[in-house]
């Protein structure tokens, strides 16, 4: 049975400075590159044998992979590096500090812009430098698929397609996977695997720098799931 295994990044300068941060590239804090080594300590005692990596364009996802492979004495695993798998692009408020903003709109503006399901920030304009159509990470991707803000749902449209296309046939072949990404990306997919509904996917938050392990089928549906430092953890959603 194949293992998988997704960790959102270590904390980050802009989760310390509780500022909305989507695409922008912030780095590891102290405290997250620290969570990043506990969490390769931890995968290292699972025993498990990883073959094959994924992660966003994004250094502090990118930084926390190679600390745990660093840790599992891996660094030769094969990386892939995908776009699709970055943090949910959050339009105009990037950058903007949370409490700022909801002093500003309101705190129940902010929390539809931070947990509904479907309805996305306001947009960054194209012409905007922030937009990612200006940063040269993104030049093979066609301009039309790169966005200028994303709701969750948007932002798991976009996740679907590394999944079937990368990551579920690694899955299916046997091999242990690794993803190391982003809050909304990971609940993206976590959606997808456990099934969870549009209004409940929302209220799942994933733990900076805690690997969630999930133990999946020959179909991919998960048998087991469970974060491995469950002290630093909420549930996850019911199996089966
Ligand atoms: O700022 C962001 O990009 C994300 C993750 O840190 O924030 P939120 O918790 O609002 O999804």
């Amino acid at each position: 049975m194949p293992h998988l295994v997704m960790i959102r990044h270590g904390e980050s300068d802009w989760n310390r400075q509780n500022r909305f941060t989507g695409w922008i590239d912030v780095d590891l804090s102290e405290t997250g590159i620290a969570q990043a080594r506990r969490s390769g300590e931890l995968l290292r005692e699972t025993g498990i044998a990883f073959d094959v990596a994924f992660t966003s364009v994004l250094k502090r996802a990118i930084r926390t992979l190679w600390i745990v492979l660093d840790e599992l004495d891996r660094m030769w695993l094969p990386q892939h590096a995908h776009w699709r798998l970055n943090e949910r692009h959050y339009g105009a408020l990037q950058g903007l500090n949370k409490a700022e903003t909801a002093a500003k709109h309101g705190d129940e503006q902010v929390h539809i812009w931070r947990r509904s399901f479907d309805v996305p920030p306001p947009p960054l304009s194209p012409d905007d430098p922030m937009h990612p159509s200006h940063d040269p990470r993104y030049a093979g991707v066609p301009r039309e698929l790169l966005p200028a803000t994303e709701s969750l749902k948007i932002t798991l449209e976009r996740v679907m397609p590394v999944w079937s296309e990368a990551i579920a046939p690694e899955l299916r072949a046997g091999r242990n996977v690794l993803i190391a990404a982003h809050g909304n990306s990971l609940r993206a997919l976590a959606k997808h695997l456990f099934g969870i509904g549009d209004q409940e996917i929302v209220g799942l938050e994933i733990p900076t720098g805690n690997p969630i392990l999930v133990e999946l089928d020959e179909a991919l549906r998960p048998l087991r799931a469970g974060y491995l430092d469950a002290s630093r953890a909420g549930p996850l959603p019911k199996l089966g």
